[in-house]
């Protein structure tokens, strides 16, 4: 079986004149867990839609779990998950019912049961959908969109509504699905929820890959220089250095044990990803490329 899940090379797609996708290059190997970020209007959703064969591209080439979205069938389609950004239209059922009838579309589903209770809704299993609360709504959503036990599950801002709860379960869920082999396309706003859970991150801006990596590493975060603080002498002090471990011994041999105030901060995903997309388009620097 080819080990690639995705790839896509040169793609491109405007609206009416405006490019929202200006030329991405993306490959997302069988297995990994591959997040989407970028600001509003980044190109996104639409990368994904057209990965997942509901929006037109305009140009480069694209496969899918090895066949080209734009003309793909239904035996392609049963092998995809997805969770949509915005809530679809279900029939007045209950949500056991509701699951267990999306079950019955693919060959090789899921418990119905069991994916009610891993996404926390057994309490609600009898319930219809219009009576859920906005975060039960999105756990159905996500119920829906892995019952089917899919190859590829693309999760576009998934947890949008989810209390810390909820997010910290659903994380867990992803996390299984993902060692079992799933490959996870997951769209979020949430740095923190692309920190537990991607393998790589590719932070999209004004349609063009900004830069590209392992979480921990992206835009030369691993090689950052760190800051320590303490206080002393009744003031606040601190260092910026390459050598956090090296300057918190110094400060402990010199305290001869605790450092009053001691802190290590590294730059945050957050940070990175801030200074990542501030720039005007095309100024990101670090792990810039093909992803
Ligand atoms: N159907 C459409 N018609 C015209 N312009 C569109 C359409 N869909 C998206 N766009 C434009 O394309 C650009 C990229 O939009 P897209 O929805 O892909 O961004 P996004 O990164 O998913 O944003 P968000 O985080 O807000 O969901 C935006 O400027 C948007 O206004």
């Amino acid at each position: 079986m080819n080990d690639t899940a995705i790839e896509a090379v040169g793609l491109t797609k405007s609206y009416g004149g405006s490019p929202a996708v200006a030329g991405i290059d993306l490959r997302v190997p069988r297995g990994e867990v591959f997040s989407l970020l970028g600001p509003n209007g980044a190109g996104k959703s639409t990368t994904v839609e057209i990965l997942e064969g509901f929006r037109r591209r305009d140009g480069g080439t694209v496969s899918v779990l090895g066949e080209d979205p734009g003309q793909a069938g239904r035996r392609w389609r049963s092998r995809i998950g997805i969770v949509w950004q915005r809530e679809t239209m279900l029939p007045k059922v209950p949500v056991r019912d509701l699951v267990r009838h999306f079950a019955g579309y693919h060959p090789s589903a899921h418990d119905p049961d069991e994916v009610v209770e891993r996404v926390g809704l057994a309490a609600k299993a009898r319930a219809l959908p219009d009576s859920l609360s906005g975060g039960q709504r999105r756990r159905l959503d996500v119920a829906l969109g892995i019952v089917g036990r899919p190859e590829l599950l693309f999760l576009d801002e998934p947890t949008t509504g989810f209390d810390p709860e909820a997010r910290r379960s659903f994380w867990e869920l992803i996390g299984d699905l993902a060692r079992r082999g799933t490959t996870i396309v997951l769209t979020t706003h949430y740095l923190e929820e692309a920190e537990a859970l991607a393998d790589r991150v590719c932070v999209l801006a004004g349609g063009r890959v900004r830069a590209l990596g392992a979480p921990a590493d992206l835009g030369g975060r691993a090689a950052a220089r760190a800051t320590v603080s303490w206080t002393e002498d009744g003031g606040h002090r601190e260092v910026r250095t390459r050598e956090p471990t090296r300057v918190v011994a110094e400060l402990a041999a010199r305290f001869s044990g605790e450092v009053p105030g001691l802190g290590v901060h590294r730059p945050t995903l957050e940070e990175i990803y801030l200074s990542l997309v501030s720039g005007p388009a095309g100024s990101g620097t670090a792990g810039e490329g093909t992803a």
